[in-house]
């Protein structure tokens, strides 16, 4: 589609020399809403009244704004029908969640160009509404047109940066800064560091913030509302839907924000729908819509609200509404003669008004939907800006924590090392019990000593290399006690030597043939064979201890080898290692084993525990679902309008 450029209005809102048009005497335009005070103000005092600003000067500002005489529909819902459902405990037993109906038949259409006040009590759906609007949920049922399209349909831009959010929670990231959030958001939004940078100066003047560099956190209740709507304002959308914007700010910035938003739907640059408990301040919107336990009750201009009811206050308008949404409709008849009015009538005409408006409007719209657009000074958000913004708040948030973020950094590092220093060590002095059917070794005077001729005790060369190779041996005199005390836990595994051990090895070698009939070969195998029975229960042990018996074993037959110049080797198996390749440079220990898998799972839940910390805010504070509604595009066009003309070339 070819996409007109425009140009950009003159009058700058932000700059530091426009004069607000609340400033500007003008004549209220209100019909029949009789004030109460000399200065236009409701006789009835209601709540919002102290922030809301006098009903005359409210439509005197509004006045001056006057809404661009187009009547192309920017956000149109029709027949919204919305139920949440939750599962509980019982439903999960009964199989069927709990079913909350939210929207009734809810109808709704903003023009481009105006305020929108969607008002009502508190959980008659507001923030439903807005959410679908927004693209972050689908109605069960019901049509919703944004720009002439489906919120999340190709080239609406919703979610996205046509789109300025401020919903009712804080939703900025945690530990930033306000300069540090407005460019986490600007650059979500595909702008320039240059017109962030301009844009976020008018805004702290606009909305009285702090300086930037203040941390969001320490900010108070109203000043951290305020950052959000910055935040909402920064990339002058063409459709802001702000959620409850006013709560908690003081009454003069509280109009300071109508005026900038009368001032910039006044210039056909954006259309906003706006939902406030202070219901008086909506006087200022061009449109009201009232609602109630899911549906639209009336929507019209406050003033055609009023003096069709006839009323003072827009809460008595509401409440009006509300009570013939309650009584029977002969009820509301009688009350209304009574009171010498015909209520229902004036009802019933605003209600048809509403609805030819609607369907009016609606067709303008899809004549004019391309137009709209046409008007927009359009922009594409680039993939690199988002990568930015997301890059630099993850390292502003590891940053802020940094503290968390070097500990979780050398933790493993600092856990192998006290593993390594303190506990990883081979274990020493392992029990192993010992039955040496041979002899008890009380004679044996040490591997000087052999007769080589006729060697008896073979088996205590095991036994002293067991202890150099840090064993403890423990001999017993029978196998089934050496087996209970493994079964016990005192040793962990059993070593058996049988009672011709030293003739049969030595005939087994091939030595001598001493050992009665040479012919008996296999009985020289059997005897010559040491027994072991490891306790395998915690394999880590185990295999050490395979591994150190069989070093035993080897440095045993080499120390018997060297001493008689016997070939002992011949007993060996027949696999023979030769010089290593790529030799290590020390003998495996316990640590290579349990080392990486120490190192492993620790990584792995310090790297789990650190992306949920990240996450989990994210998600409860609803920081997740701004970014989403920011950063989401479908080769997104956006209005992009620099205050000052400054931050018009393309981003
Ligand atoms: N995710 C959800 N699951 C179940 N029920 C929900 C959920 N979100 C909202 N509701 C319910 O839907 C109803 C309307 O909620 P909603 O937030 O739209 O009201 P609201 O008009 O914005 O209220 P408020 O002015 O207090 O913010 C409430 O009864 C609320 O408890």
């Amino acid at each position: 589609m070819p996409v007109a450029d425009v140009e950009l209005d003159s009058v700058d809102p932000w700059s530091p020399g426009y004069v607000t048009p609340a400033s500007t005497p003008s004549p209220r335009s209100a019909r029949s809403c009789s004030p109460g005070g000399p200065d236009g103000a409701p006789a009835v005092p209601v709540r919002g009244d102290a922030a809301a600003p006098a009903g005359a000067a409210a439509a005197a500002a509004r006045a001056h704004h006057a809404a661009p005489s187009s009547r192309v529909v920017a956000v149109s819902v029709r027949e919204a029908h919305h139920n949440y459902s939750q599962y509980s405990f019982n439903s999960l037993l009964t199989g069927k969640p709990a079913v909350t109906e939210v929207l009734k038949d809810f109808n709704m259409t903003v023009q481009h160009g105006n305020i929108y006040a969607l008002l009502g009590s508190s959980g008659c759906g507001k923030t439903t509404v807005l959410r679908a609007l927004v693209g972050q949920h689908r109605f069960t049922s019901g049509r919703v047109r944004v720009f002439g399209k489906e919120p999340r349909s190709r080239g609406v831009g919703v979610p996205g940066p046509t789109l300025g959010y401020m919903p009712q929670e804080l939703a900025v990231p945690d530990g930033f800064t306000i300069r540090e959030t407005l460019n986490y958001f600007g650059w979500l939004a595909g702008m320039t560091a240059a017109s962030i940078e301009e844009n976020s100066a008018a805004l702290l003047r606009l909305l009285d913030l702090p300086p930037r560099d203040r941390l969001v956190s320490n900010l108070s209740g109203g000043q951290q509302r305020r950052v959000s709507l910055a935040v909402a304002l920064l990339h002058s959308p063409p459709l802001l839907i702000l959620d409850e914007p006013t709560v908690g700010v003081d009454p003069i910035v509280r109009q300071s924000i109508w005026e900038h938003l009368l001032g910039l739907t006044s210039s056909g640059r954006a259309t906003v729908i706006i939902t406030t408990h202070y219901i008086e301040e909506a006087r200022q919107a061009h449109v009201a819509g009232l609602m109630r336990r899911g549906a639209l009750l009336a929507e019209d201009t406050p003033e055609s609200l009023l003096s069709a009811l006839s009323c003072v206050t827009l809460e008595e308008v509401l409440l009006k509404l509300c009570l013939r949404q309650d009584i029977d409709e002969v009820e509301v008849q009688k009350m209304l003669h009574a009171d010498g009015m015909n209520m229902a009538h004036e009802l019933e005409a605003i209600k048809d008004k509403s609805l030819r408006v609607s369907a009016r409007d609606e067709e303008e719209g899809g004549q004019d939907g391309d137009d709209v657009k046409a008007k927009q000074h359009l922009r594409t958000s680039r993939t690199s800006t988002k990568v930015k913004a997301l890059l630099w708040k993850n390292f502003m948030w590891i940053w802020r924590h940094r503290i968390i973020s070097t500990t979780l950094l050398f933790l493993p590092a600092f856990i192998a090392l006290v593993y390594t220093g303190g506990v990883g060590h081979n274990p020493r002095d392992l029990n192993v019990a010992v039955v040496n059917g041979e002899t008890d070794c009380a004679d044996w005077k040490g591997v000087g000593l052999v007769d080589c001729a006729a060697p008896r005790h073979l088996s205590c060369i095991f036994l002293d290399q067991m202890r150099a190779q840090s064993l403890q041996p423990v001999l017993y005199a029978e196998e089934a006690a050496a087996e209970r005390a493994v079964l016990r836990g005192h040793a962990w595994g059993v070593v058996h030597f049988g009672r011709n051990f030293s003739d049969a090895l030595v005939e087994r070698a091939g030595i001598t043939v001493s050992v009665g009939n040479p012919a008996q070969g296999d009985e020289a195998v059997e005897h010559s064979a040491v027994n072991v029975r490891l306790d395998m229960s915690l394999q880590t042990i185990g295999h050490l201890l395979q591994m150190t018996l069989s070093t035993v074993a080897s440095q045993a037959l080499e120390v018997f080898n060297s001493q008689c110049q016997a070939n002992a080797h011949m007993i060996r198996p027949p696999l023979q290692f030769m010089t290593d390749l790529r030799p290590s440079d020390r003998d495996p220990s316990f640590l290579d084993y349990s080392l990486p898998g120490l190192i492993l799972s620790v990584v792995f839940m310090f790297g789990f525990t650190t992306t949920m910390s990240a996450l989990l805010p994210e998600k409860t504070d609803k920081i997740l679902e701004r970014s989403l509604v920011y950063g989401e595009s479908h080769s997104i066009q956006v209005h992009s309008r620099s205050f000052t003309g400054v931050g018009r070339q393309a981003v």
